[in-house]
Parts: C-alpha cells; structure tokens; sequence
C-alpha cells in the first residue's frame, strides 16, 4: 500500500483554488491513486456556524477563532487521519494557514495561531499557495471591491495574501502564480504534485 501524501491548497479567496482541487483530484485518481478531497470550513456543525456567520458577521474573535478550531478537530479525527493511514492522498481546500491568514485580521498572532493548530493537525506534505494580486481576485469572485462578506474586505484580502505568501521559505510550501490560464495554472500544479510525490517515493 502507498503511503497516503497530504495536500493543501491555499489562497485567498478568488485564486482558484476550488477549481484547481478538482482537476488535480482527477488527474491523481486517473493515476490509479486513491484520493479524498475535502474544505474548510466543512459541512459540519461548527463548519455551518462559521459559515453562517459570514453572512450576519455575529461571532466574536475568540469564538469564530474557537469555531474553526472545532470544526478541524473534528475534520482531523473523522476524515484526514483515517484517510492518510489507509494510504490515500487527501487534498484540501483550506486548512489551519487560512486561520493564521484570516484570524490574524481579526488581531491574532499568526504564529500562535500555528502553534495552536499544530497541536492537533497533522502538517502537510505539500502546500500550494495560489497567489494573486487582491483586485485580480476580486474581479474574479465578481466582488469588485465591495464588501462580498466580512472575510472578504479588500483590506482583509490584502493582509491574508501577506500572511501566505511568509510561508514561501517553508521546505514544504511552493507558491503558484495563479494570474495565468486556468489551464496554465493546473499545468503548474500537476508538474510540482507529480515532483513532490517523486520524491517522497525515493525517500520511502
Ligand atoms: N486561472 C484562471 N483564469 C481565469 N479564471 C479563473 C482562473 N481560476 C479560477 N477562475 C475563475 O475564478 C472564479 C473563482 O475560482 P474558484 O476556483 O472558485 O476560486 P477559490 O476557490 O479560490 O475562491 C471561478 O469563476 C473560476 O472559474
Ligand atoms: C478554513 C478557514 C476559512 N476562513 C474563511 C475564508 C473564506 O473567506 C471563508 C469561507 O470559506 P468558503 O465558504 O470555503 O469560501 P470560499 O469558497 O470563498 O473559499 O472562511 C477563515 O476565516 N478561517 C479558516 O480557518
């Protein structure tokens, strides 16, 4: 059996990142890999309330903060682990550096944040940081600037793109350039992923 390689993809919002988790989940399940595909915030109940609070913008720092923690934990113990040790590749969309990017704004430590994760989820193998620049984004999500909902604040956006991109120099992260074709962008990812599982293999 494999053994299972843990993907994050991370951006904010309008880079592509949905997009880009399917087509690689494909292209690794047309590869005979097993393969998971989940988010963050999930489906769950701590993931609705994060979700519903984006909408009505009614959660304090502390407690939007807690809700995610909780609804990791959850995702951690359910889906993540069980899915790397039945040797699957689990990709996600969003993950705990959305918490340091995100919750940072609200006036968190970002590297506090991370250690408080890290307590309790797993690191990943790999992860892409789909960067763009804060209008591209917003042109893509159709916000055009305006208040799409409270995570998605022009300046919010800019800070969380900041917080992304200190993680370049991390052995396991590599930033796309995400300003290109869909297609080119998928390109990039497929040659990193396919690079990456490469050597994890040979130093198996
Ligand atoms: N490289 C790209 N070029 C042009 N449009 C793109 C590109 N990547 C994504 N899009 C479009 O931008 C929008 C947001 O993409 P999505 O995958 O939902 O981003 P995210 O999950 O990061 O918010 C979608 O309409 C998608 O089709
Ligand atoms: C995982 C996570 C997401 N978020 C935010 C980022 C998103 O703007 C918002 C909702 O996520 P989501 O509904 O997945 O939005 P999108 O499809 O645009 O990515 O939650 C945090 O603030 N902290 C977190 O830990």
């Amino acid at each position: 059996m494999p053994d299972g390689f843990f993907i994050v993809i991370e951006g904010i919002d309008g880079t592509g990142k949905s997009t880009q988790v399917a087509r690689l989940g494909a292209w690794l399940t047309a590869q005979g890999r097993e393969v998971v595909l989940s988010r963050e915030p999930t489906a769950g109940p701590w993931g609705r309330k994060v979700r519903e609070s984006a909408a009505t913008g009614r959660l304090s720092p502390e407690e939007e903060l807690e809700y995610f923690l909780n609804d990791r934990r959850e995702h951690v113990e359910e889906l993540i682990r069980p899915s790397l040790a039945a040797g699957k590749v689990v990709i996600l969309d969003r993950y705990y550096f959305s918490t340091m990017a995100y919750q940072s704004s609200r006036g968190f430590d970002p590297q506090e944040i991370r250690k408080r994760n890290e307590l309790f989820a797993p690191v990943p193998d790999l992860l892409l940081v789909m960067d763009l620049d804060v209008d591209a984004a917003l042109l893509r999500i159709g916000a055009r600037g305006d208040v799409a909902n409270e995570f998605e604040k022009r300046e919010n956006l800019q800070h969380c793109r900041d917080v992304f991109l200190s993680l370049r120099e991390e052995p396991f992260v590599e930033v796309i350039p995400c300003g290109g074709s869909l297609d080119e962008v998928t390109e990039l990812v497929n040659q990193i992923v396919s690079t990456r599982l490469l050597e994890t293999r040979r130093q198996g």
